[in-house]
């Protein structure tokens, strides 16, 4: 059996990770260490069956035992170990969520529902680093991963509505208080029946712009507010995560030559853990929408076509239906008034699902099944 180092198991995406390994029988096939950055010696998780004290994570001469390592630790850790590891000559498989290693010419980018073939491929000429996608660019690839397919893309120019959860746990809980803040302090006008709903407004709006609104984890509010920035600027005006979308979506279809334009702007708003986006396509030729429904829908096992009908989308493609779930919606698909060739699609889904934890698991079961 494969001896597979499991590090940042605890955290937010780790705990996520750690669920579908359980639901998904995964333990039955490989033999995990736990490792730690804070409690060597502690007590591994509870995954059905007794596991050994966790291991120093920092630990080059014990990482070098296991065949295979998945990291959902953060940036900094793989920073602090990757090369050290591999300098000690290590040559086991390392499985990643964090962006560091993604775009190096030796690591390959992993959503295997799109890129098997690159994968394997990878596998054959013996790739040793794969790396989970950022959660924008995968969840875009598992909703149309069916016209790229068929080279009916052109160019797409998403728009995106991001969750908390991609700033950490601790935006989370602040953005689920700031809610809380803001109700606080007009409870008892909002009760109030014969209150008129422009004084509540303006005492809502001073509060959040006063320093009595809870702003520690987040730069500004986010709550009763947006924040059209998310990640550091680039030299380009793009954010980061903006930059993201075209290089690590060409990366993914293994395009090396000639890029698919993919370039829009990234938002951060008051959802829990499902970002969703707005897509602008410029498609190839003139498809028919019953096709592009059917090539959209045969693409994977998760992707779901819905129809552009007021009631059924506004029950099933939004991020309270589709959190804590695999599904990725989309739909308000239609042809734009800019011609026949240009397509809008919505599409929703969970960023710690598909967007981080999902396609670390399956590369391991690839691994494991080779
Ligand atoms: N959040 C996201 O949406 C995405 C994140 N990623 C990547 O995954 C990495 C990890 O992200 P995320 O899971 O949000 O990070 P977390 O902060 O939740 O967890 C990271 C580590 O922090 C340590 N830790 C310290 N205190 C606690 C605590 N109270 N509860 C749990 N863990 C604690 C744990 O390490 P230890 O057990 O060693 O102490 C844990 O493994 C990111 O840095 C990023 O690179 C990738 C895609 C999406
Ligand atoms: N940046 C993403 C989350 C994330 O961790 O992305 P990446 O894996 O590319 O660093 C967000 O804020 O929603």
């Amino acid at each position: 059996m494969m001896r597979v180092g499991l590090v940042g198991w605890r955290g937010m995406v780790g705990s996520v990770l750690m669920q579908r390994m359980r639901e998904e029988k995964d333990f039955d096939h490989f033999e995990p260490v736990f490792f730690t950055t804070s409690n060597p010696g502690g007590k591994g998780p509870d995954i059905g069956r007794d596991v050994p004290p966790l291991k120093d994570a920092r630990d080059i001469a014990e990482l070098k035992a296991m065949d295979a390592i998945i990291s959902c630790q953060g940036g900094d850790y793989t920073k602090e170990v990757y090369g050290d590891l591999r300098a000690a000559g290590w040559n086991g498989y390392w499985i990643d969520a964090a962006s560091t290693l993604r775009m190096k010419d030796d690591a390959i980018i992993i959503l295997d529902p799109v890129n098997k073939n690159v994968i394997k491929d990878g596998l054959t000429k013996g790739v040793k680093t794969y790396v989970g996608g950022n959660c924008t660019v995968s969840l875009m690839l598992m909703a149309i991963g069916g016209l790229f397919d068929k080279g009916l893309i052109e160019w797409i120019s998403p728009m995106t509505y991001q969750a908390a959860s991609g700033a950490g746990a601790r935006n989370m809980r602040e953005l689920i208080q700031q809610m809380g803040a803001i109700d606080s302090e007009v409870k008892a006008l909002v009760n109030d029946p014969a209150s008129a709903i422009l004084e509540i407004d303006r005492k809502v709006a001073e509060f959040i712009r006063s320093d009595r609104y809870p702003v520690d984890a987040w730069p500004v509010p986010l709550a009763g507010s947006l924040i059209p920035w998310i990640d550091v600027a680039l030299e380009s005006g793009q954010s980061k995560e903006e930059w993201k979308a075209q290089v690590e979506c060409n990366k993914i279809l293994g395009r090396s030559g000639n890029q698919i334009p993919i370039d829009g702007l990234c938002v951060r708003i008051g959802a829990m853990r499902c970002h969703s986006q707005a897509l602008t396509i410029k498609m190839s030729k003139d498809v028919p929408l019953d096709e592009i429904h059917a090539i959209i829908g045969a693409h994977n096992d998760w992707v779901k076509v819905v129809p552009n009908d007021r009631e059924i989308t506004m029950k099933d493609l939004t991020p309270a239906a589709v959190t804590g779930t695999l599904t990725v919606p989309v739909g308000r698909m239609r042809k734009l008034n800019m011609g026949p060739q240009y397509l809008s699609a919505f599409t929703v889904g969970d960023q710690l699902l598909w967007g981080a934890a999902e396609p670390l698991r399956r590369m391991l079961r690839i691994l494991i099944e080779e």
